[in-house]
């Protein structure tokens, strides 16, 4: 997306590679879209985990702990990349220690974020929780701004073939160490023990309660699997864009099932998260048209040049 019209020398995995002779029209990879959808899907895990507080629950380590602790859902696709990927020779695909390190390093900075979400989920209407998560958008785009002007060099398109295994290991080692950090944080403040009792006192029932700490469980890791899918195939700030949308999304689920209500504040910030993203799409139209026609026009160049070499050299 915008990342790659920067990037002429190499697209990224996922981008749809317009051939030269066909129409200038952009179109979103199947990669990106199916990204864009777990991201959709992946709304339910604020929703569950205000459902979870709404309806009695209290721990904060057990609520960190089901917005990282999805990611054995990664091992069998993983698994599957990893052994169609072995005739390349498997210390291809091995990551750098260094690089696992800091995986998990930041795993623990994760967890300790997701401990802070889960105390923001807790106090503020999930409206407002979610008004805070679209703000990464503001970040994403100083970062992209700032990290992303580089070309691509035969090295870096190399780095993104490696990068469509590398996020997936790299999400299960933040996932797993985050995991970790967790577990620590429930075993200190007792939360293994809570458990039943909370189960049995939960608003919605006892089954209920498990289910609900399941599928948040499940959600987070799409919702964070289709984060991660649109950093890899399109760009970050197109993945900011759709955390920004999700913003309407969860308004809307809050309105419907938590029965919040949707006063002026809210409705302010629904119109411009809706507006930025058709100006981001519209902003993604016309970029697309002025790289087509920068290739279209050194195209007609090409054939030019080659014509007038032909008629020199003809007798
Ligand atoms: N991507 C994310 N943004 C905010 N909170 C999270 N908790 C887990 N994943 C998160």
């Amino acid at each position: 997306m915008q990342e790659a019209a920067k990037t002429p020398i190499a697209s990224p995995p996922g981008a749809t590679a317009a051939s030269t002779d066909s129409p200038a029209r952009y179109r979103p990879s199947p990669l990106v879209i199916f990204s864009a959808c777990l991201i959709l899907v992946g709304a339910g895990g604020p929703l569950l985990l205000r459902v979870y507080f709404v309806h009695g629950g209290q721990r904060l380590w057990l609520s960190a702990l089901l917005q990282i602790s999805g990611w054995p859902l990664l091992l069998p696709p993983l698994c599957v990349s990893l052994f169609h990927g072995r005739r390349h020779g498997i210390a291809n695909l091995l990551l750098p220690p260094r690089l696992v390190g800091a995986a998990a390093v930041l795993g623990g900075f994760y967890a300790v974020s997701c401990y802070v979400y889960a105390m923001g989920s807790q106090a503020l209407p999930l409206s407002t929780s979610s008004l805070l998560l679209a703000t990464q958008l503001a970040f994403t785009a100083v970062f992209a701004f700032l990290f992303v002007g580089l070309r691509f060099t035969p090295f870096s398109a190399n780095a993104v073939l490696l990068l469509t295994i590398g996020p997936a290991v790299l999400r299960a080692v933040l996932g797993a160490a985050g995991t970790m950090v967790c577990l620590l944080g429930m075993a200190i403040k007792g939360d293994f023990g809570a458990l039943r009792s909370e189960a049995a006192s939960f608003g919605l029932g006892k089954t209920n309660y498990y289910l609900v700490l399941v599928w948040d469980a499940v959600s987070w890791q799409l919702l964070n699997l289709g984060i991660m899918g649109l950093i890899t195939c399109a760009s970050s700030l197109l993945a900011g864009i759709m955390i920004a949308v999700l913003l309407p999304l969860s308004q809307i689920l809050a309105v419907m099932f938590l029965h919040e209500k949707f006063d002026g504040p809210k409705g302010i910030a629904l119109v411009l998260s809706l507006w930025g993203f058709a100006s981001y799409m519209y902003g993604e139209k016309v970029q697309q048209k002025k790289v087509e026609a920068q290739k279209s026009e050194l195209l007609q160049q090409q054939v030019a040049s080659k014509t007038e070499d032909l008629e020199l050299a003809a007798p």
